[in-house]
């Protein structure tokens, strides 16, 4: 049949070598990033190529290295439906990463890829591959795309050997996750009953979480659909970081000055410089004080109950990072704010919780902590941490949780034990101060709400800050990005592997409780509050119920 229309071919993928696995690399978007880490990226898959050759099998680079740019990472969702396009559909698949990567880069090409992918990740602080990896494995999880996830410091320790060569022998590494249980039914009790009323409430009453642009840094786990969502009784407003910009046009001088001296009077350091490129100025800092000024008040003209600010893309271009504004929104003593007429004072005395990266599995679990802590009486500061590393120290594997910027001072002990650095120039070239400090030691309640099989689902665990000698501290900031703020957590009946194999986000959410017995109390709570939001709740390791 003839025809004058232009009509594609059906495109032929290429055929899988024997004994050849497939390496792809998801970067960074930007370039300043991927350059800085393409050192780090290249030396681990030469690892992973040389611990391939010693098992017999080859490893093919899916895409070269791009002279030009100086790396060879995918940098765009474009790029990687490009790269995908030339890797044979059964191929078993690598995916390596040693650096931070944006989900979004290769999740086309996995969707649709046939043959068994393997995520691999070095156990190194310094480049958040382990980030990388977490967000990847969560974000392929929501999207039910089967895979397997491998964690190795250098690919010599027998543990990681043997179970690359179980993926290499089936396609799959089985990991255990014993230390995983279903909730089930609760027993009564006060926090059972404060837990089901606060969902109840929820659900009748509605919530609302402001999101400042969805969807940051590829980080396709952190989207959750509003069917599910809207389940729970949490409906999204969704604003513009434009008006975020405009926004704080309008707040005068005076009062960005104002709330700086509020900060200074109540103790926290600020590490000044001169060089804008690179150090901390005065003027990034106002700059970041409007930014919390506007966010509060955009917050009460949409009446909302939580609000995210995306942050990196786009605003990082236009002005300083949002991290000091997101810490002090999450504390409960923070610079006053008053409504654009000075009538009224704004969360007058508590917190507008703020879900960093606006990850809204972030947001509903500061929701339900905010309100389960507040009316338990505890102080309701919550945050997220990057799950960026860890190291046994004495007796205890503490892992190294760090959030990209800013935890609520309170977290540190309050404003006179924390500071602000310049905002690492590589990832933020208008700079602004982070909201950092070492995490006072202490009982906390850890959690993930997370998608998985079409559904919500939530993971609750209890640990416990300890306090490492300031040089091991200073040790573990320097292996990782000593500008952030950091915690030593001690996870109660949960190993290293076990947490990686199933965790499904990089991020991590904690709170304080004042002392174990009310950490366990305020986690029952939270289990029944999520479970009567229609949240599927698993129990991690050691707990109280
Ligand atoms: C600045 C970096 O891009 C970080 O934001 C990144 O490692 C994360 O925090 C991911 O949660």
């Amino acid at each position: 049949m003839s025809t004058s229309y232009v009509i594609p071919q059906r495109r032929v993928w290429p055929e899988a070598a024997p004994r050849t696995a497939y390496s792809v690399a998801s970067g960074d978007l930007r370039l300043s990033a991927n350059t800085t880490c393409w050192p780090a990226q290249r030396a681990f898959e030469e690892r992973v190529s040389e611990t391939l050759a010693s098992r017999g099998w080859s490893l093919h680079r899916a895409h070269d290295v791009d002279a030009e740019k100086g790396h060879g990472f995918i940098d765009s969702q474009a790029r990687g439906i490009e790269v995908f396009r030339s890797v044979p559909k059964t191929a078993p698949l690598i995916v390596i990463e040693a650096v931070w990567q944006y989900s979004h880069h290769v999740l086309a090409g996995l969707r649709a890829h046939e043959g068994p992918i393997l995520l691999i990740a070095n156990w190194e602080g310094r480049f958040p591959g382990l980030v990388g990896l977490l967000n990847l494995t969560a974000s392929l999880t929501k999207a039910n795309i089967e895979h397997s996830v491998l964690w190795s410091q250098d690919l010599t320790d027998e543990w990681a050997l043997a179970k690359l060569d179980e993926w290499l022998e089936t396609g799959r590494i089985e990991h255990d996750t014993s230390h995983v249980r279903e909730l089930g039914q609760l027993a009564d009790s006060d926090e059972v009953a404060l837990g089901t009323a606060l969902a109840h409430q929820l659900r009748d009453e509605k919530a609302v979480i402001g999101v400042f642009d969805e969807g940051c840094m590829g980080m396709y786990n952190a989207i959750i659909d509003d069917e599910m969502l809207n389940a729970t009784g949490i409906y999204k407003e969704r604003l513009s970081q434009s008006a975020l910009l405009a926004e704080m046009d309008q707040v005068s001088a005076a009062e960005a000055e104002q709330a700086l001296q509020w900060l200074e009077n109540a103790g926290l350091t600020f590490h000044w410089g001169t060089e804008d490129a690179t150090e901390l100025t005065r003027a990034q800092v106002l700059s970041q004080m409007r930014m919390y000024i506007a966010a509060l008040r955009i917050g009460d003209d949409y009446g909302v109950d939580a609000i995210g600010i995306q942050y990196q893309q786009g605003l990082k271009d236009q002005c300083a990072a949002s991290d000091l504004a997101e810490g002090l929104l999450n504390n409960v003593a923070r610079p006053p704010v008053s409504s654009r007429d000075g009538k009224r004072e704004l969360w007058k005395g508590a917190p507008l919780p703020h879900f960093n990266e606006v990850d809204e599995g972030v947001a509903v679990d500061a929701l339900v902590t905010n309100r389960i802590w507040t009316a338990m009486g505890f102080d309701p500061a919550t945050t997220l941490h990057d799950i960026r590393w860890g190291e046994d120290f004495g007796d205890d594997f503490v892992w190294v949780f760090e959030i990209s910027g800013s935890v609520p001072a309170s977290h540190n002990g309050g404003y006179d034990k924390s500071y602000s650095m310049r905002q690492v120039p590589m990832f933020f070239p208008k700079g602004g101060g982070t909201l950092s400090g070492i995490s006072k030691p202490g009982e906390i309640v850890w959690s993930r709400v997370f998608v998985m099989d079409d559904a919500l689902h939530a993971d609750v665990g209890r640990a416990h800050v300890v306090e490492l000698p300031s040089e091991e501290t200073q040790r573990r900031l320097h292996a990782t990005d000593h500008q952030w703020p950091i915690m030593h957590a001690v996870l109660h009946g949960v190993t290293r592997d076990q947490l990686m194999a199933r965790h499904k986000s990089n991020h991590i959410q904690v709170a304080y409780a004042p002392s174990a017995d009310a950490a366990d109390r305020a986690l029952e709570a939270k289990a029944a509050m999520f479970a009567g939001m229609g949240i599927q709740v698993h129990l991690c390791g050691e707990t109280s119920i």
